[in-house]
């Protein structure tokens, strides 16, 4: 690929077969495969700059001291449902998306997510046999694993060994991941011990698997799919795609409009075959709302004039909602001397910096059905937790001298609250309403309440006995229901993992906004590939679901021009 910081720079005689708005996660794993055909010119636009320009983003172990720079900074709306509190909601502005900024945390889902989005979407290709061997073909796993001792911690007949994004397991052993093994033995029935949570039926304790190279460094959309591209992928970095327009007075939408700053001069590109819009669970529907794609009446509203009325656009957006607990412990901290570290990782990649957390585990479990407080469901299947925990850190307490603190998230994965994303002005430069909606739904709160009680169950066990004094947060007097909701409704976040704000739905469904080909329903030569189109979150992070959708739009978008 060749990267341009300013669109003066690109080339006049280039007439790009694709134009991709939005480097991240998504877009760039559909311009590279795209890419793959030489005969094919691909312009990807980003708003941020290279990834490669900011040092922490390569370093797993700073993956908190990233600069705000790259990040759109977004806030949400005040949530009704978490006693008004607004939250922040991080999303990376830079090559490679939430992939260079996030946890690293490789989940796949469960087996029924993707055969509930197949069969949401009449598309059989994602089903999960079919999905399984494409995202195990796109990973690279299992270089130098005799250096990082993983035997035990995965099940390498699960993952593949050619492809471009690395992956590894957790090779580090502390004290605390002793203990939570003994605990899968004594509590087998709810916590079950799983060597591989990428098997499609992550329940139970296992060991982690993230996007690190076994060199250490982070593996994201830009230095795992870019450098295997040649020079007919051009990225213009540091610019913003304003909207989307029709190509005449139709609804053939292949051209792009973008600017360097709100100020600046506007400019537009038309592509010979499609635009993909790769802007993420955010930005994508704040485009096509901006373009005149989306709801008549809210757009008529803002003075957009609109070009397709779908009352689906930006609506449907769906998170997980996760809250804290701290427990007082007697564990060693997993605090480290971080310039030590930093000078160790630099000398040779290895050391604390050259992971992403220190803990080594997640938990994934499913509640019985007498749990749901009557609910249907909400998860897509028996392979699908409902809760996660995500051991985080040991650390000294800030309030209580002589204290440690071991914290752990408990996440709501299949929540069924829905938020939307809206404008309020019709100028690209103002960011759009978000309103995650956490909370909205009893349901999601009573299964953060289980998932509290599971937790507690945990720290309760013969294994932990000896290591953990008691419960800070919740306070060990909150036992009630009402008292839990409280909390929790207190302490409620967004777990970051937002999806559907353009969901995908079979052709000529009444909702929806794209097609199970990613075409976006009442237009031609426009499609959207990020995680706005996948129909609910799964039972795992979002980034390797959002790969496999990539994935699965690059082999429908060339089956398109197949001869071409
Ligand atoms: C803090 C955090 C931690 C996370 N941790 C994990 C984890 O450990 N494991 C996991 O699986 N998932 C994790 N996730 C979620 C996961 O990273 C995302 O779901 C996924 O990367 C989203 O991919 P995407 O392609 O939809 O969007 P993105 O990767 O966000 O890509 C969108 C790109 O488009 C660009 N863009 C947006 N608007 C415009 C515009 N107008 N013009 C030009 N460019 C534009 C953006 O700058 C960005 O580069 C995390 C997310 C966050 C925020």
């Amino acid at each position: 690929a060749i990267i341009y910081q300013h669109s003066d720079n690109l080339p006049d005689n280039t007439d790009y077969d694709f134009i991709v708005a939005g480097g991240g996660t998504a877009g760039l794993v559909v311009a590279s495969r795209l890419a793959e055909n030489p005969q094919w010119k691909i312009l990807v636009i980003e708003a941020g700059p290279s990834d490669s320009d900011v040092f922490e983003i390569a370093v797993p172990g700073l993956v908190g001291s990233i600069p705000k720079a790259v990040n759109w900074n977004y806030t949400t709306v005040p949530q009704n449902h978490l006693g008004g509190r607004s939250l922040g909601y991080s999303r990376a502005m830079v090559l490679g998306g939430c992939s260079s900024h996030n946890g690293m945390i490789y989940t796949r889902g469960s087996r029924d997510d993707w055969n509930q989005w197949a069969d949401i979407t009449g598309d059989d290709g994602l089903r999960w046999s079919n999905m399984l061997p494409i995202m195990e073909k796109m990973e690279q796993f299992g270089r130098d694993v005799t250096f990082l001792d993983v035997s035990g911690h995965i099940d390498p007949s699960f993952h593949g060994s050619n492809g471009a994004l690395s992956v590894t397991a957790s090779y580090t052993n502390v004290s605390m991941n002793n203990y939570l093994l003994q605990a899968t033995e004594e509590l087998s029935d709810e916590f079950p011990f799983k060597l591989d949570m990428n098997d499609g039926q992550p329940i139970g304790i296992g060991w982690t698997q993230y996007t690190i190279t076994s060199n250490g460094e982070r593996s994201n959309a830009a230095s795992a799919f870019l450098p295997r591209t040649g020079d007919n992928i051009h990225v213009l970095v540091n610019t913003r795609v304003t909207r989307v327009l029709p190509v005449g007075h139709g609804s053939d939408f292949r051209k792009v409009e973008f600017t360097v700053d709100a100020n600046g001069p506007k400019k537009q590109l038309r592509a010979k075959k499609e635009v993909i819009l790769a802007g993420g669970v955010i930005s994508s529907p704040q485009i096509l709302m901006n373009s005149g794609i989306g709801e008549r009446a809210a757009l008529e509203m803002i003075g957009i004039k609109t070009l397709v009325d779908n009352p689906s656009v930006g609506k449907n957006f769906s998170d997980q909602v996760a809250t804290s607990m701290r427990f007082s412990t007697t564990l060693p901290t997993t605090n480290y001397d971080a310039i030590r570290a930093l000078a160790q990782w630099n000398e040779s990649h290895t050391g604390p910096m050259a992971q992403a957390a220190a803990l080594n585990h997640l938990a994934w479990i499913r509640l019985p059905d007498n749990k749901l407080a009557g609910s249907s469901d909400p998860a897509s299947g028996q392979s699908s937790p409902h809760i996660e925990f995500q051991f985080g850190k040991i650390s000294p307490s800030i309030t209580s001298q002589n204290e440690t603190v071991l914290s752990v998230s408990v996440i709501n994965l299949h929540t069924t609250s829905r938020g939307s994303i809206s404008l309020s002005d019709s100028n690209p430069f103002t960011d759009p309403n978000i309103d995650l909606n956490l909370l909205a739904e009893e349901v999601d709160v009573s299964i953060l309440r289980e998932g509290v009680r599971s937790a507690q169950r945990l720290f309760s066990s013969t294994a932990f006995k000896a290591h953990i004094n008691g419960m800070i947060a919740p306070a060990v007097n909150f036992t009630s229901d009402e008292d839990l909701n409280a909390y929790i409704r207190s302490s409620a976040g967004s777990y970051l993992h937002g999806v559907a704000s353009l969901s995908m739905s079979p052709k000529n469904a009444h909702w929806g906004v794209v097609d199970p080909d990613f075409y976006v329903k009442g237009t031609s030569g426009l499609r959207v590939v990020d995680a706005s189109v996948i129909p609910s979150v799964p039972s795992g992070h979002t980034q390797i679901p959002v790969y496999g959708f990539a994935e699965r739009a690059s082999v429908l978008i060339a089956e398109t021009y197949r001869s071409t």
